[in-house]
């Protein structure tokens, strides 16, 4: 190993000692520290400045070369960001004895250091990293603590070194971290040997990173293991549009535009192709190419479908009975159901697995409770989880995928109702506490919002699903599809082999909803009535008056007593001159502004400040917070006003409160104005909806339809009448390649054509006791 001794030239550097940690992390070794500054050729007034970067082992008393840039902090003032380090370590013999001789080195005294220096002079340190059996030479020194220092020392110069190195390429120290951790002191000799390799062994590597290194590297363009990492690369950008596989000759166009290399061909793709297949790196199967974890999480998913499908239900329900308990819940519910809300209710509890779905107000939520009621009453089940001694006692589990959507579904039902996560007891990484070993428990499930499912957690829910379980999956099909890949529900309608309910009375509309009609004029493509009512107004104006209006809007709503959480402007996109990010800053401005009393604390991308409405946008299981939970910030303390010395910001949820660390603060966004992507699962009282032909790659049907269907009580679009028309007339062109359909067809047409569905092949599918009256 080469030994760096000195920055390079016009390398800026702090050199400097360790005189304390403020703050680290053991699992990502990212740390705050503040050094005594020793030497440096920055420009650098003051003896002491506060460090930050991922660091391995950083000990007190030794020197360190740091190199970085300067960070100006708006409240903690100057910090130094390092991207790389490395032990400064003294030429001279006395400094050299003093470093071995350091709290770094178990064991080793000062007598035992000098005579290591002696023997091995000036460049000890790189004979010990380079020769195993340099120090076996060093009388008094045991085999044992003659490993150990060389352990130790490769461990520390191995790190610096491998992250100085990876610096050149831009390469983090955190991602220097996560490779080191994988190949430690081998990490330089195979990035050199292969780039590409580092693709598919470390997470979050990037093609393009490795591209670029093997570019500076000279290595050959049609190198295989740069067209394999290609291919994955294609794969895994293909899940970002909702893809569980591509069809063999899109992969190989894209891994070809991708790769842009005169010499390669078609032939070169699939020979890499075929040899990834052979490693199971990827799944080649019927002229599609598969990620291993989508085409096993179809194929998971199926399969249990069809598991669950399999064991008949044992009580059959005669249909004058089910009427009869029927026509008491009408009483108790003083309402009469439509004849599909009877189909879906008779259907629900003869069907081992059925699916509701339905635009907005034509019933799903009256009728789930239908179907719980009379479950419960036809197998004599108290539905008041207080009559079961233990909570896993209780038959009924409901859930949703969004922890909004599953409050809803407990609000509507008075149960008890959490995230799909929750339920299946996800760690925050790969592992679900729940799956096909330990099932959970319970009688009936209610899945709510499964449009928003995609075909991972589909397969992680299902498999712990038991064979006994009956299974109501709920949804809208016209809704967007889940934000992962596949479209779980709308396959599942088209295969028809799974009983289904599609309820298209509104009922709402009956109450005079004009946001119920226009959803279903955009669902029907019927001509859209952009009047004015009394819960529905379109204010036209352009993109530059957009923030104006909007803040108007929200700002009346609050002065009639709407709060801040029961007003929510929902827009597609992020960036634009009427995009969430700029809508966010005009809206704070006006409805939390800066005062005298108020903390703020800033990032790069916003400001927050006590009383802001904001969004979580990842899943925090830890904390109990999951992408799109909306909370305001109820604290800011500095970082001297708390014991962990770290500045928090501390956000109130519906049911909990989470403090955030500076480096969290990446997980929230303002949420004055969230994604309509964001929104799905959730409804708010009043919507504000622009629209603009800003946003006009973006505006399709679904998206719009999902936007109008949040609103409860009041819905207002402002913008472009043009592009809000052009939108609802614009299907979704994107069509996004699953093999679910077929799979589902292939594995339950013999089922469906046996006596299970027998009845349902019969007669039509939507027969009800209401045809023989
Ligand atoms: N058979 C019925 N008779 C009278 N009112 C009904 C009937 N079915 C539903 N409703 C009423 O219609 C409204 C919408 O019903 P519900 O909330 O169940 O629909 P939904 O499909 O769940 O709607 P959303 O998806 O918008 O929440 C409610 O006020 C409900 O009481």
């Amino acid at each position: 190993m080469e030994q760096i001794k000195q920055p390079a030239e016009n390398e800026s550097y702090i050199r400097g000692e360790l005189l304390h940690l403020i703050f680290t992390n053991e699992v990502e070794h990212f740390s705050i520290a503040k050094i005594k500054v020793l030497d440096t050729n920055e420009t650098l007034e003051e003896k002491t400045i506060v460090i930050k970067g991922y660091f391995y082992n950083l000990q007190p008393e030794t020197s360190y070369y740091f190199f970085g840039v300067f960070d100006k902090h708006p409240r903690f003032g100057t910090q130094y960001k390092v991207t790389s380090y490395k032990t400064f370590i003294p030429e001279t013999k006395d400094g050299l004895v003093a470093y071995l001789s350091s709290d770094l080195f178990y064991g080793i005294g000062k007598k035992t250091a000098a005579k290591i220096v002696d023997q091995l002079g000036e460049n000890a340190i790189s004979k010990i990293i380079d020769d195993p059996e340099a120090l076996y030479a060093i009388s008094g020194l045991k085999k044992k603590a003659a490993d150990q220092l060389r352990v130790t020392l490769q461990e520390n110069q191995g790190f610096e070194h491998v992250a100085i190195y990876l610096a050149q390429y831009n390469i983090g120290l955190k991602m220097a971290q996560k490779i080191y951790q994988n190949y430690k002191d081998e990490a330089v000799q195979l990035l050199e040997a292969d780039p590409y390799q580092f693709v598919f062994d470390i997470d979050g590597f990037g093609f393009r990173t490795a591209d670029e290194i093997a570019r500076q590297m000279g290595l050959p363009a049609t190198h295989p293991t740069r067209i394999g990492a290609g291919c994955i690369y294609v794969l895994q950008t293909s899940i970002q549009e909702g893809h569980v596989y591509l069809p063999m000759d899109v992969c190989i166009s894209s891994i070809c535009s991708l790769l842009n290399t005169k010499e390669l061909t078609e032939a070169m793709v699939v020979e890499t192709l075929t040899a990834l297949n052979k490693d199971k790196q990827v799944i080649l199967q019927d002229g599609n190419v598969y990620l291993p974890s989508l085409y096993y999480a179809e194929d998971g998913f199926s399969s249990h479908l069809k598991r669950i499908l399999q064991k008949p239900i044992e009580h059959q329900t005669p249909i004058a009975e089910l009427m009869k308990i029927i026509g008491s819940i009408e009483e108790e519910e003083i309402l009469s159901y439509g004849k599909e809300q009877f189909t879906a209710i008779n259907q629900a509890i003869h069907a081992k697995v059925m699916i509701l779905t339905g635009g907005p107000g034509t019933g799903k939520t009256t009728v789930i409770k239908g179907i719980l009621k009379a479950y419960a009453n036809i197998h004599e089940l108290s539905l008041q989880p207080k009559d079961y001694e233990y909570k896993s006692d209780f038959p009924f589990i409901l859930t949703a995928p969004t922890g909004r959507a599953a409050k809803r579904l407990n609000e509507s039902t008075g149960l008890p109702a959490m995230t799909v996560h929750r339920l299946l007891g996800w760690d925050g990484n790969q592992t679900f506490e729940k799956n096909e070993h330990e099932q959970l428990s319970g009688k009936f499930i209610i899945i709510d919002e499964f449009s928003m499912v995609d075909i991972w957690l589909a397969n992680h829910l299902f498999k712990a699903i038991p064979d006994d379980m009956q299974v109501l999956i709920v949804g809208d099909e016209d809704q967007l599809p889940s934000v992962g890949p596949g479209q779980v529900l709308a396959d599942l309608l088209s295969t028809n082999r799974i009983p289904f309910v599609r309820l298209t009375e509104v009922y709402r509309q009956k109450e005079g909803s004009k946001i119920i009609q226009l959803a279903h004029e955009i669902k029907k493509d019927e001509p859209i009535n952009l009047g004015k009512d009394h819960d529905f107004n379109f204010i036209q104006c352009g993109t530059t008056q957009m923030g104006h209006v909007i803040t108007k809007i929200f700002t009346k709503a609050l002065e009639k007593g709407f709060e801040t959480k029961d007003i929510q402007v929902l827009a597609p996109m992020y960036r634009s001159e009427a995009g969430i990010t700029k809508l966010n800053q005009e809206l704070q401005q006006v409805i939390n502004p800066k005062t005298n009393q108020k903390r703020e604390v800033r990032t790069q991308e916003a400001i927050f400040r006590t009383g802001d409405k904001v969004i979580q946008l990842v899943n925090q299981p830890e904390d109990g917070v999951y992408n799109g939970d909306i909370g305001e910030v109820v604290a800011i303390f500095r970082e001297e006003e708390n014991t962990e010395q770290e500045e928090q910001l501390v956000i109130a949820y519906e049911d909990r409160e989470v403090v955030y660390e500076r480096k969290d603060y990446r997980n929230i966004m303002l949420a004055y104005c969230i994604s309509i992507h964001k929104s799905q699962g959730s409804e708010f009282p009043i919507v504000i909806m622009p629209v603009a032909w800003a946003y006009q790659r973006m505006l399709r049907k679904n998206l719009l339809y999902t936007a109008i269907t949040r609103s409860k009580q009041s819905l207002i679009i402002c913008g472009e009448q043009e592009a809000f028309l052009y939108g609802v007339a614009t299907k979704n062109k994107s069509h996004r390649y699953t093999t679910l359909t077929q799979l589902l067809m292939e594995k339950l047409t013999v089922l469906y054509e046996s006596n299970i569905h027998a009845n349902l092949e019969e007669n039509d599918s939507n027969l009800s006791p209401y045809d023989f009256m």
